[in-house]
């Protein structure tokens, strides 16, 4: 059996290389248009950090792992192509800021249907809105290839910065398909994919639209879990509550659970917003403006959140933040990935920015061009926390990388202008300890 997925992304590279892991019998071709990434794919230099990853891609990759920019050729002799390209908000148009970018997935289905002339099955692994499906099977009956094709969606779970643990161990795998006999057919096959290392209980088959929707669903409750516990950190920083107290309180609550119950900075990622963007567009085009309405606070209270964390720096800082220097430790959207989109860390910064702060910025995994290119030119790129801090009026925790926890805070003190500020943006640090060096320390959710 012969695999393609077309679009060597944070997706379609983990996903795949999980697969040839899992079945050696099967080839796995990962393409893209993009010769850079492609390049670095097969180079010792992954064009995304995950954890575990590294080791796959070498374990596999000659074998029965290729990455490639032969994207037809490819397409052509596959038993299943996945379709794993950016579905990203479109910036322009109609729906501008809110409707997805399908441009992508028709290229997809185009090129598809222009290469092959025999029976394949093709997958939606990106995420769409609901009757994108429809939209494929569409562009292959122009080319009057219809017949040709089975069309399944299979959104993926995983994420950044557990994607190895997520794909090996996933909660489930969600497969669409027609309810056909060759509908069922297509889905089997894809179910037995799968079934070489997940659980076949783990494995639910659904209708095309059901598997299609319960991706966008999905991600809009955990984001929404993000924005209702944030939204419940301001009320306790003004009432004497402490939100990591009343999270735990609440997520013992077996309804409830305690993921995705952690006070933040607010949510980034390329997808949450994106996502519920896109739900708050298909609900308007179906006539449910309530809908919308209600999804649209989930994004509301994220841009809420980050607000109101800068106007507590600038308040703190008497007001003022010109030259004024700012270290800003982490900027990935979370801990242990490179990837930068949507990351509150962007709107944080330039915000101050706005301000006349002076900000340096210190990131593990982030490379400098992309911080500068996302904030400006004048900001300063540091090699470690400590020199950041070093002559600062603030420090600012905004991605919780395990090396924050673990600084040494008494050293960075002295080091800094005073009063020394810290606002931990992540819950990671131990404000009493911070206190007791001379800090004047605060968190989100804690008076
Ligand atoms: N990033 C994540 O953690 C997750 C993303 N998703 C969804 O998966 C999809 C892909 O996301 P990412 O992998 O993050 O995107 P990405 O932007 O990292 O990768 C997409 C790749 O597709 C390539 N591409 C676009 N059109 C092409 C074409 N016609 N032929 C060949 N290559 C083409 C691009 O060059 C790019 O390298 C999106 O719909 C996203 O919502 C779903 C779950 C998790
Ligand atoms: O469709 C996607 O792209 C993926 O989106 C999320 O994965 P990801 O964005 O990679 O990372 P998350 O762990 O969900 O974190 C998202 C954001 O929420 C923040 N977050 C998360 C959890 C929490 O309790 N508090 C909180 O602020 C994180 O710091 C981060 O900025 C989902 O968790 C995945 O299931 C999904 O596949």
């Amino acid at each position: 059996m012969k695999i393609c997925c077309i679009g060597a992304g944070y997706v379609g590279g983990p996903t795949m290389a999980m697969i040839a892991k899992k079945c050696h019998d099967i080839d796995v071709a990962v393409v893209d248009l993009n010769e850079e990434r492609i390049a670095a794919w097969n180079s010792d230099c992954l064009p995304i950090y995950e954890p575990g990853l590294q080791e796959i891609v070498e374990e596999r990759r000659g074998k029965n792992l290729t990455f490639s920019t032969e994207v037809k050729s490819h397409i052509k002799s596959a038993d299943i192509i996945f379709i794993s390209v950016g579905t990203p908000t479109k910036d322009y148009g109609i729906g501008a800021g809110q409707a997805p970018e399908l441009g992508y997935i028709e290229g997809c289905a185009r090129m598809i249907a222009e290469a092959c002339d025999g029976p394949k099955i093709v997958i939606e692994k990106s995420t769409v809105p609901v009757r994108t499906a429809e939209l494929v099977k569409s562009v292959f009956d122009g080319y009057n290839k219809g017949h040709l094709f089975e069309i399944l969606s299979n959104p993926e779970f995983l994420a950044e910065g557990t994607a190895i643990t997520d794909l090996e161990n996933p909660d489930r795998v969600l497969i669409g398909g027609d309810s056909t006999e060759s509908g069922k057919k297509a889905v089997q096959t894809v179910v037995d994919v799968y079934n070489r290392w997940v659980p076949r209980e783990k494995i639910i088959t659904t209708n095309v639209w059901s598997s299609e929707l319960s991706k966008l669903v999905a991600n809009a409750f955990l984001a929404q879990r993000v924005s209702s516990i944030n939204a419940i950190s301001a009320v306790c920083e003004v009432s004497g509550a402490d939100v990591e107290e009343v999270a735990n309180a609440i997520g013992m609550d077996s309804r409830i659970g305690p993921k995705f119950l952690k006070s933040s900075v607010g949510f980034g990622g390329s997808c949450f917003q994106k996502d519920i963007l896109n739900l708050v567009y298909l609900s308007g085009h179906f006539g449910l403006p309530e809908v919308a309405e209600y999804w649209r606070q989930v994004i509301t209270m994220n841009e809420y959140q980050r607000k109101r964390f800068t106007r507590k720096v600038i308040h703190s800082l008497f007001n003022t933040l010109q030259g004024k220097r700012i270290a800003v430790l982490g900027f990935a959207f979370k801990k242990d990935t490179n990837d930068t989109r949507e990351s509150a860390a962007i709107y944080i910064c330039r915000d101050l920015l706005e301000e006349g702060a002076d900000i340096v910025v210190y990131d593990p995994q982030v490379p400098a061009e992309e911080i500068k290119h996302l904030t400006s030119d004048s900001t300063k790129i540091a090699n470690s926390a400590e020199e950041a801090a070093k002559d600062a009026h603030a420090v600012l925790i905004l991605t919780e990388w395990d090396e924050f926890v673990a600084l040494d805070y008494a050293a960075i003190y002295k080091d800094m202008v005073k009063p020394a500020h810290i606002f931990d943006g992540r819950n990671i640090l131990d404000l009493e300890k911070l206190e007791s060096i001379g800090f004047k320390a605060s968190c989100i959710g804690k008076s």
